[in-house]
């Protein structure tokens, strides 16, 4: 076996040269002053500056972020003046086109046989790659970090995951924030998952429902009163502005409030300043608001309904909550919470639910989104008497594909404005669990089930006797 030599004496074809052309990365060496004495074609690759024209010149052309100042004189050099002997570091060294590159500085003293320094071989790594990698892995990380759903919120779905993305930022700040999507998508939640990440999290969460309130209720409830403001105010009372000082306040349903109330809001959003009624003293708050609604608030300001001034107040940092429709994959982990909560509650060991039930409320469109889907859950509580959930506990309106498609708000909507190719086969598949409407249809959807009336009642998730009495509507 041949024995690895020690020095390269014995290989007197390898010179200097060949050593430098051949090695992968980058090599510059300099001379005893910082000069530039050799510069491989690799570094010619990696920074485009060519042989001949850095050849000679002091190596602080490269303008290296850590050698500190660039116009500083290479022989200012620790590694030159003998204070280190070798060294390794990450820095950026500048190209031809002026861009900054990423690199692995491995830089060693070259000494005669007496100790004097002679000059530096350096090599240089390109790191552009692996920057690039970590870019990647730190921003999947950060992906990463938001996959847990905060608090009081349960889902894994995308659009979910952009939910707690943006709670996360809204947390980090006092913007207000406008939350908006239909009923039941877990709007109120949201808006306590914002307050307790916040640094307003000790501090109170104030509630209030727009929706509940007259416009002379809501006036006081919002600002309080001073005694003998109104028949009935028989003393002195904060409103929820003051009671929400140092935390957040929360108006939910903010799209039905008048216009009037929506002026004197404004005010109170602009200048965090307000009066009691009844009283001219002003008083001064700090709080984050944060506003929720499932109106279209942009239309009602196209209508005149709600004031332009307010809707860009208030939309600061708007987060859209997904319909259940749109997040259909989340279901079966919000059955299992739901259940788990009633379980808990009830005191029961109900341990989910069977697959004619899953594939009905899988099929369901879900108008009322979440909290209808906890009350099916509930109502299930209520009928089940097995381990498992079935069919025939979910609330009758889920089971009837008739009543299923006639509840769903939007479904001209979607169909009309969806270019989502991911929608279609929503619709298609709402369309073709529709029950069929003439003989022929229904004696080939019978067909598709093997002429089996009760695999044809589960696929359009009906009992057996609707089956029987669209047959005998039907002729058949
Ligand atoms: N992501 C979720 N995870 C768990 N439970 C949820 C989720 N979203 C909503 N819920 C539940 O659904 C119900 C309705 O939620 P919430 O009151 O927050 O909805 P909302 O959008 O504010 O409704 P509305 O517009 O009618 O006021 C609550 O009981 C809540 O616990």
């Amino acid at each position: 076996m041949n024995r690895c030599p020690d020095s390269l004496t014995d290989l007197d074809w390898l010179s200097a040269d060949i050593l430098l052309r051949t090695i992968p990365d980058g090599v510059m060496v300099v001379d005893a002053r910082g000069h530039i004495r050799a510069w491989n074609r690799m570094m010619e690759r990696l920074t485009g500056l060519t042989h001949d024209r850095v050849c000679g010149k002091p190596c602080n052309i490269l303008h290296c972020n850590q050698c500190g100042d660039p116009r500083k004189l290479p022989d200012e050099c620790p590694m030159l003046r003998g204070e280190l002997d070798e060294r390794s570091i990450e820095c950026e060294i500048r190209s031809a086109d002026g861009s900054f590159l990423p690199v692995l500085r491995n830089v060693g003293v070259i000494r005669d046989q007496h100790g004097t320094i002679k000059g530096l071989v350096e090599c240089f790594t390109d790191l552009r790659k692996v920057k690039r990698l970590e870019q990647q892995l730190s921003v999947l990380g950060e992906k990463e970090l938001l996959h847990e759903p905060p608090p009081g919120l349960t889902g894994r779905s995308s659009a979910m995951q952009d939910v707690y993305r943006s709670i996360h930022l809204a947390a980090a700040s006092d913007a207000t924030v406008l939350l908006h999507g239909e009923t039941g998508t877990g709007k109120e939640r949201v808006a306590e998952a914002i307050h307790h990440a916040s640094a307003r999290r000790d501090q109170p969460l104030v509630r209030v429902n727009c929706s509940a309130l007259s416009e002379t209720l809501l006036e006081s409830e919002l600002f309080g009163h001073v005694k003998g403001a109104f028949t009935g105010a028989v003393q002195d009372k904060p409103g929820r502005f003051e009671l929400a000082n140092g935390g957040t306040i929360f108006l939910d349903e903010i799209g039905d409030i008048s216009l009037l109330s929506q002026l004197k809001l404004l005010r109170v959003l602009q200048e965090r300043t307000f009066e009691r009624v009844g009283d001219s003293k002003p008083h001064h708050v700090d709080i984050r608001v944060i506003c929720a609604t499932h109106r279209d608030l942009h239309q009602m300001v196209l209508d005149g309904q709600f004031r332009e001034d307010l809707y860009y107040r208030i939309r600061v940092f708007p987060i859209l909550l997904p319909s259940l429709r749109e997040r259909k994959g989340d279901l079966p982990l919000l059955v299992t919470h739901f259940i788990e909560h009633f379980n808990r509650i009830t005191g029961r060991t109900i341990a989910g639910v069977d697959n004619e039930a899953l594939h009905c409320l899988m099929d369901y469109c879900w108008p009322g989104n979440v909290r209808e889907l906890e009350n099916a859950i509930e109502h299930a509580f209520v009928t089940c008497r097995d381990k498992l959930i079935g069919l025939f506990d979910l609330p009758m309106e889920l089971r009837m594909v008739e009543l299923r498609h006639a509840y769903c708000p939007d479904k001209q909507r979607l169909a009309k404005t969806t270019n989502n190719a991911a929608d279609h086969p929503r619709l298609d598949d709402a369309k073709s669990n529709a029950m069929p409407d003439s003989p022929e249809a229904f004696k080939a959807l019978l067909a598709e089930c093997g002429g089996n009336r009760s695999k044809l009642a589960r696929r359009l998730g009906v009992d057996r006797t609707t089956i029987w009495r669209r047959m005998k509507q039907l002729g058949l």
